[in-house]
């Protein structure tokens, strides 16, 4: 239990008589998890994804285990009474941060999202944007263990879906689970990606070889402290990983993920050394 969100033998219908639109359904989410949720329009994604935050209970079943969640719904309340920095503030402290502290994660990620310049608009002026950008900051505020995302990029600029992507990645460097609908099917997809897809009221894991991480890798060559294993978020986030010598591991990394794994290696405790870097373009890199 503990932060493994379990769902086991989840079924919901919407009213005593309404059909089921989820039954049977089964599905751990572990730390770390990178889940993917597909399935024709209708399905039942969001229904699934609602009982998986905790913000939904199902009519038969049981969900289980008690990560702290953040939650970006489908549609985002965006006219509240409210300015962008004032809502994360008050977010924050909901979610247990200190005002201090509040304060300051409503800077950070709204300044990631380039959404600085509307800290102090009100929220009913903002466009759809900016208050989705609003959005997916108050779920990533306060370092949730899982973070369960309905279409969160959509609406959002290339800019910001390239930043909360990485800030996916770093939830799961972090031992963090991230639970996904997205209708782009790139998404993610440098990322190791498990995808479970709802069809007539069952889910089903897909299961065949992940597709190889598309776009080009670095090369990250590291020595760990004499006797350490790689850091588990640097695993998952690596395409491939070699020990090439006691302790040195050269590791095969999708470029889009490469500043999220140098990171987890250098805050690690104690922390790797980081030997060398090999850009993608170079033709030495080995394939
Ligand atoms: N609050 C609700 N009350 C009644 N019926 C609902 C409710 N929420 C969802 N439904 C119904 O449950 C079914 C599944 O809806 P859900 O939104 O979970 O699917 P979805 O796969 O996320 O759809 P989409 O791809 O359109 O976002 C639909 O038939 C929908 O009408």
């Amino acid at each position: 239990m503990g932060r493994e969100r379990r769902l086991e033998g989840v079924g919901r219908r919407y009213g005593a008589r309404g059909p089921w639109v989820l039954r049977g359904v089964g599905l751990s989410v572990p730390p770390g998890a990178l889940i993917r949720v597909e399935g024709a329009n209708g399905t039942g994604k969001s229904t699934l994804l609602r009982l998986l935050a905790g913000l939904d209970a199902p009519t038969e079943g049981r969900v289980t285990g008690r990560p702290r969640t953040a939650y970006v719904p489908e549609r985002f309340p965006g006219a509240l009474p409210f300015t962008p920095a004032g809502y994360l503030r008050h977010l924050g402290a909901v979610h247990g941060l200190s005002r201090a502290r509040a304060a300051r994660a409503a800077d950070v990620w709204l300044e990631r999202f380039g959404a600085a310049a509307h800290a102090r608009t009100p929220m009913r002026r903002l466009s759809k944007g900016s208050s989705q950008k609003v959005a997916v900051a108050q779920a990533l505020l306060a370092d949730p263990e899982l973070l369960v995302l309905d279409e969160a990029w959509t609406g959002l600029d290339a800019a910001a879906r390239a930043e909360l992507e990485r800030a996916v990645a770093e939830r799961t460097a972090d031992g963090g689970a991230v639970v996904f609908v997205d209708h782009d099917p790139r998404r993610l997809a440098g990322a190791p990606v498990a995808v479970h897809v709802v069809r007539d009221g069952a889910l089903h894991r897909r299961t065949g070889q992940p597709a190889p991480a598309p776009g080009p890798r670095a090369t990250v060559e590291v020595q760990g402290p004499p006797g350490a294993a790689l850091p588990a978020g640097v695993l998952r986030l690596a395409a491939s990983a070699a020990e090439t010598a006691p302790g040195r591991h050269r590791l095969s990394v999708p470029a889009t993920r490469s500043d999220v794994v140098l990171r987890a290696l250098l805050t690690a405790a104690p922390p790797w050394h980081v030997v060398s870097v090999r850009p993608p373009a170079d033709p030495e890199s080995p394939r």
